[in-house]
């Protein structure tokens, strides 16, 4: 399965820009009266613009040159200051609301990003590297922010400036305006080659920046063991590597953006020169007036200042629009582990397990496990053994229902485990990886996060039974020590024991543990395994074993070798059987022990 890294770009479709315009401007729907304002500010400050040069043609041709109305002139420049303070009063209250507005719907992107990722299957976070997915959430809905502000504040008012200037130009003088229209054909077959390079530079120029994202996560998350190698070297070499690739793809976009702005700015002139050319001699001949000529050079500006605004917007709008593509590509995927259709609550179940001919695979191509049947009784406990790579941490993985298998069936207590609720089957279930996983914060709030509601009684109580208490009293603020991100402040039997508590807190029916496999020092390691104890007792408890007194103390024993299940049985009952268990156990634990 191509498991996607910072090596490599993301895949993302060549998508059509209309429909996910579209989609994005569907989050303004709430906000209609907001919408309304905005446009209505946009309108007024639009109508200012537009009628600021035909105040300017009536006073040149009929205050000055027909009547010399001075009085007529002066009350006509107060009629224009008076609108065009209105007019930046408009802008300023337009400016406001348009934040308001954009952060509005920011934040409920990012909600509904950021929800829809809960709900994503394993498979999902396998193939992508949490960097990646970290610029999505936080850089690509910035972006976003851009896209907005632009799509209300440039796309629409420029285009309906344009057409309204197109259309004042034509009423004007006809000639003159088709002379300014000129050179618009040319212009648009010019602009459609550059920016199909320039979008396909910035599409690059995103992937590369995910690509660094994801490689400054990963070193920084696994800084311990790259200053532990003194790989350092090796890591600023990738790190120049990345920032060289994401340049030159910078570079590659930016020429075409220029490019593209050195060829509007010669249309620009070019235009000016003919209508200029045209004006003069049409003026000449008496056809046009000098009010007109003015008015009309002023429309002229205001004809190519969109179309400016609109290629700058277009380099903006194909930059963002690859960050739309990304949030909702994670928008778009479905989760492919949820409630089937009429799934039902799991009632609280005793822990029966049972699993009939199994088979599985990460790629449902390659079968990691073949065949897989077994079946536990409520309350007993299961140690699972073999080789590594041999599939133990599948068949937990399974019962929990993080990835769906391909043939067979899993039981809970009769229930068929894809056709129960996954909130109400997993609320049921305690799962403790290896490398237990503690949050920032403090040793309260982490075990509390077994059981929302518990009262500090309660975790005090938890944490007693897994003799989590005596270690946690001694530090220097007891349960509200602050523990860092991962619990960087405690060892990892101390982590471990925090980890029980809050697994002993949700107090589940089924509770499934990865053992660490490294060494604690032998204080820590007898409260471990006397929390270890406590922790199974009395429910249905899957141990990847790596103990010798977990595997011997096990009601059964599952014994994994190549993705199948190869014996299973006591400790006593297989070690009589001298097979893979008994090879197994004098290879790997007399030696140790
Ligand atoms: N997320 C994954 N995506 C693809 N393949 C995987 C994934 N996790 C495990 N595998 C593969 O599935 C097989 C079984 O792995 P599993 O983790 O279940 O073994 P294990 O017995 O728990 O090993 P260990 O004792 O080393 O933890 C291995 O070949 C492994 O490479």
């Amino acid at each position: 399965m191509p498991i996607n890294t910072f090596r490599e770009d993301e895949e993302t479709k060549e998508g059509v820009k209309l429909p996910m315009l579209r989609r994005l401007l569907r989050y303004l729907i709430p906000y209609k009266k907001s919408v309304l304002k905005v446009f209505a500010l946009i309108a007024l400050i639009l109508a200012v613009q537009l009628f600021n040069p035909l105040f300017l043609q009536v006073g040149i041709d009929y205050f000055i040159d027909k009547t010399q109305n001075i009085p007529g002139l002066l009350a006509v420049g107060a009629l224009v200051v008076a609108l065009n303070i209105l007019s930046m009063f408009a802008i300023r209250l337009r400016l406001r609301e348009m934040a308001k507005l954009s952060n509005r719907v920011l934040y409920q992107i990012r909600q509904d990003l950021y929800e829809h990722l809960q709900t994503l299957a394993f498979r999902y976070f396998d193939e992508r590297p949490a960097g990646k997915i970290l610029a999505r959430v936080i850089g690509d809905v910035n972006s976003l922010k851009e896209l907005f502000n632009q799509c209300i504040l440039t796309l629409l008012p420029n285009l309906v400036k344009l057409v309204c200037v197109c259309v004042i130009m034509l009423i004007l003088n006809v000639k003159l305006a088709l002379f300014a229209l000129l050179i618009v054909p040319l212009l648009a077959v010019g602009l459609i080659f550059i920016q199909r390079r320039a979008h396909r530079g910035w599409r690059l120029f995103r992937k590369k920046n995910s690509n660094l994202n994801a490689f400054v996560h990963e070193n920084m998350s696994g800084i311990r063991v790259v200053q532990g190698f003194a790989a350092q070297g090796q890591m600023n070499r990738n790190f120049n590597g990345l920032i060289r690739q994401q340049r030159g793809a910078y570079i590659s976009a930016v020429r075409y953006t220029d490019l593209f702005w050195a060829f509007v700015e010669v249309a620009w002139g070019v235009g000016s020169i003919i209508v200029y050319w045209a004006g003069v001699r049409m003026l000449d001949t008496g056809h046009i007036t000098v009010g007109l000529l003015v008015s009309f050079s002023s429309y002229l500006s205001m004809f190519w200042q969109p179309i400016m605004d609109l290629s700058n917007f277009y380099n903006n709008l194909v930059t963002n629009m690859a960050a739309a593509e990304r949030i909702f590509e994670v928008l778009d995927t479905e989760p492919e582990i949820q409630d089937a259709d009429g799934a039902q609550v799991l009632p609280p179940i005793k822990g029966e397990v049972e699993f009939q001919h199994v088979t599985f695979g990460y790629d449902p191509q390659v079968p990691v496990l073949r065949d897989v049947s077994f079946s536990v009784a409520p309350g007993q406990s299961i140690a699972l053994v073999g080789p590594t790579g041999a599939g133990k941490t599948s068949i937990i993985n399974l019962i929990s229902r993080f990835y769906d298998i391909q043939e067979g069936t899993i039981l809970l207590d009769g229930h068929d485990i894809t056709q129960v609720t996954l909130e109400s089957l997993r609320s049921q279930m305690g799962i403790m990886p290896q490398d237990t996983f503690l949050f920032s914060g403090t040793i309260k709030d982490n075990i509390r996060y077994g059981r929302l509601d518990a009262t500090d009684e309660e975790i005090v109580e938890a944490a007693k039974a897994v003799h989590a208490h005596e270690f946690i009293v001694e530090m220097e603020k007891g349960y509200d020590t602050d523990i860092q991100e991962r619990g960087g402040r405690l060892s990892v039997g101390q982590r471990q024991l925090v980890a029980f508590a809050r697994a002993m807190l949700s107090n589940p029916r089924i509770l499934i543990l990865d053992e660490a496999t490294s060494s604690i020092d032998t204080h820590t390691e007898r409260l471990v395994q006397a929390g270890i104890r406590q922790l199974l007792a009395g429910r249905t408890s899957f141990v990847i074993a790596h103990r010798l007194s977990t595997i011997q103390q096990a009601d059964q024993i599952l014994v994994i070798d190549k993705g199948q299940l190869m014996e299973h049985g006591t400790h006593g009952e297989l070690m009589e059987k001298k097979g893979l268990y008994y090879n197994l156990f004098m290879a790997q634990f007399l030696r140790v022990g």
